[in-house]
């Protein structure tokens, strides 16, 4: 998994990059250039853009590069050379190309615009001169390159600081910054890749601890590759999917099903007497058992006879008290306890955290009521507040949403797939079952989480149907993704 870090530690790496290549801060800058000017050096005519910083000297010593290999270059620096200082300066210096002080005229058509304004730097949000200019950019046909980060991107936390370049590629140096993959990163970046300058990420993850590691789709292999063949169902796990109050059995036979198309071995549906019979006409597959309210001890014995190996909790519960006393009753079960939904407004309020709480699905709303902010807050830093709801609950937390996050307290791990078109109802129980499943199979919570939002994240994002997708279509194609 790569590192990912939050975008107060790029110094640090830059310098231990410079020591580990035996290089001074300008020679680092060249290298970055370098690499930078691998992937434009096929464009006829290129517009660099360059700002105050050192994002903006990588654009001087690209646009030179350029121009050196009889490329139609020109610099649009936000900022007079003069005002520039250190190595921002000295690489505009060098630079023997020409340079426009104002907007192209809508004549001129560059093939690429390389975004070099800001980069790690940015500190407060964009407004006025630069604020314009980025607008322009966003408006242009032209292939957009953004150097290290698209310029208005907070590369910790993903949040537009005002406005932000939208990029067809982000080409980053060293390191990948958490910003990048979550929240409105992704709809920034375009295509991310990364330009290590030859310095290995382990060089960094020994001496700077990473703020977050990057999911890859190969990690999918440990789910096919798990199963031995002298196996039976029982090996799979018994998952009890519960919640659907009266009119909202939807959601829990949803959850009950992905349990099953995950891979575990039995789902059981315990869900309200007035559609429990009507639970086998969805999927014969699935098991139904009636919960009237506080019939605490029919459930107890069920949970025995059916030696239910994990707990699913809160899909369509809704939050009655028949709601509360299936809470009561699913907690009553030593069983480990996968909470999604409803349930985990239940647990909001809860006076104490159940010791066998697994692993907990919210989304951005839901993990606002399990921290006690608004939504806002939530979003504003969703890597601080997925190990927030972890730490404070005791268990693994997944975050949902673009970009979904989950951590173990420790931890946070980031899924840079999916897209908008899993945003559809019932996709979220989907992936509450999937996790269900997973934990079931012997996968640990964490592994069962970050595997399941994976599985459903790609199942989502290639998925035929595309924005007509459905829950159910996403439950039915989730055999492309894996077998
Ligand atoms: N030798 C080096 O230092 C290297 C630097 N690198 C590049 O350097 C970048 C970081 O450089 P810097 O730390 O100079 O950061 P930036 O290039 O992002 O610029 C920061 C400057 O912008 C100003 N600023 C921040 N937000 C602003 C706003 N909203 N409106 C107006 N001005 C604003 C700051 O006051 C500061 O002067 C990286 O992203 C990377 O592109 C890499 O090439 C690696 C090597
Ligand atoms: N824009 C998006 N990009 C990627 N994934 C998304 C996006 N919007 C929603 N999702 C995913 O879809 C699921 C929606 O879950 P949720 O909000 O609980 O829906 P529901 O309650 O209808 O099941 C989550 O897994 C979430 O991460
Ligand atoms: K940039």
């Amino acid at each position: 998994m790569k590192p990912l870090y939050h975008s107060d530690k790029t110094k640090q790496l830059d310098i231990m990059a410079a020591d580990a290549l035996g290089l001074d801060s300008f020679a680092l800058m060249q290298a970055a250039a370098a690499a930078i000017f691998k992937h434009i050096n096929a464009f006829n005519s290129i517009l660099v853009i360059t700002g105050p910083g050192n994002n903006g000297g990588d654009g001087w010593v690209v646009a030179e590069l350029a121009r050196q290999n009889h490329q139609q270059v020109k610099v649009w620096p936000m900022q007079s050379i003069e005002s520039l200082s250190g190595d921002a300066r000295r690489a505009a210096e060098l630079y023997q190309g020409q340079t426009i002080d104002a907007k192209p005229d809508s004549s001129a058509s560059y093939d690429c615009i390389v975004d070099s304004i800001f980069g790690t730097g940015l500190n407060q949000a964009i407004t006025g001169h630069y604020a314009k200019v980025i607008e322009w950019i966003n408006l242009q046909a032209s292939t957009i390159i953004a150097v290290d980060i698209p310029s208005g991107l907070n590369g910790s936390t993903g949040n537009i600081m005002g406005v932000a370049v939208e990029a067809s590629q982000t080409i980053s140096i060293l390191a990948l910054n958490t910003g990048l993959f979550t929240l409105d990163g992704k709809d920034c970046c375009g295509e991310v890749l990364l330009e290590r300058l030859g310095v290995d990420s382990s060089c960094f993850a020994a001496v700077v601890a990473p703020d977050g590691l990057l999911l890859d789709q190969h990690h999918l292999v440990e789910i096919s590759g798990h199963r031995s063949n002298n196996s039976h169902k029982g090996r799979f796990g018994h998952v009890l999917t519960a919640g659907g109050q009266a009119g909202m059995m939807g959601a829990v036979l949803l959850a009950g099903k992905a349990v099953l198309k995950s891979g575990g071995g039995l789902a059981t549906i315990v869900t309200d007497s007035a559609h429990a019979d009507m639970v086998a006409l969805y999927a014969p597959e699935l098991m139904a058992l009636a919960f009237d309210g506080m019939n605490e001890q029919h459930l107890n014995q069920v949970l025995i006879d059916k030696q239910a190996d994990v707990i699913l909790l809160g899909m369509g519960m809704g939050q009655s008290q028949w709601s509360k006393d299936l809470y009561t009753c699913c907690l009553m079960a030593a069983k480990p306890l996968v909470m999604d939904a409803d349930a985990l407004g239940i647990l909001s309020r809860a006076a104490t955290i159940p010791d066998q709480l697994k692993v907990i699905t919210p989304h951005p709303k839901e993990a606002a009521v399990l921290l006690s902010c608004s939504v806002a807050a939530v979003q504003q830093n969703r890597w601080a507040s997925v190990l927030k709801l972890a730490q404070k609950y005791h268990c693994v937390a997944v975050l949902k949403g673009s970009g979904t996050l989950i951590s173990d307290g420790k931890t946070v791990w980031c899924c840079p797939y999916g897209n908008a078109n899993l945003a559809t109802a019932g996709s979220g129980d989907v992936l509450a079952g999937m996790v269900a499943g997973l934990l079931a199979q012997g996968f640990s919570p964490a592994v069962a989480s970050y595997l399941a939002v994976i599985w459903h994240a790609l199942a989502g994002e290639t998925n035929v149907f595309g924005l007509t997708m459905t829950a159910s279509d996403l439950l039915n194609t989730l055999h492309q993704t894996v077998k």
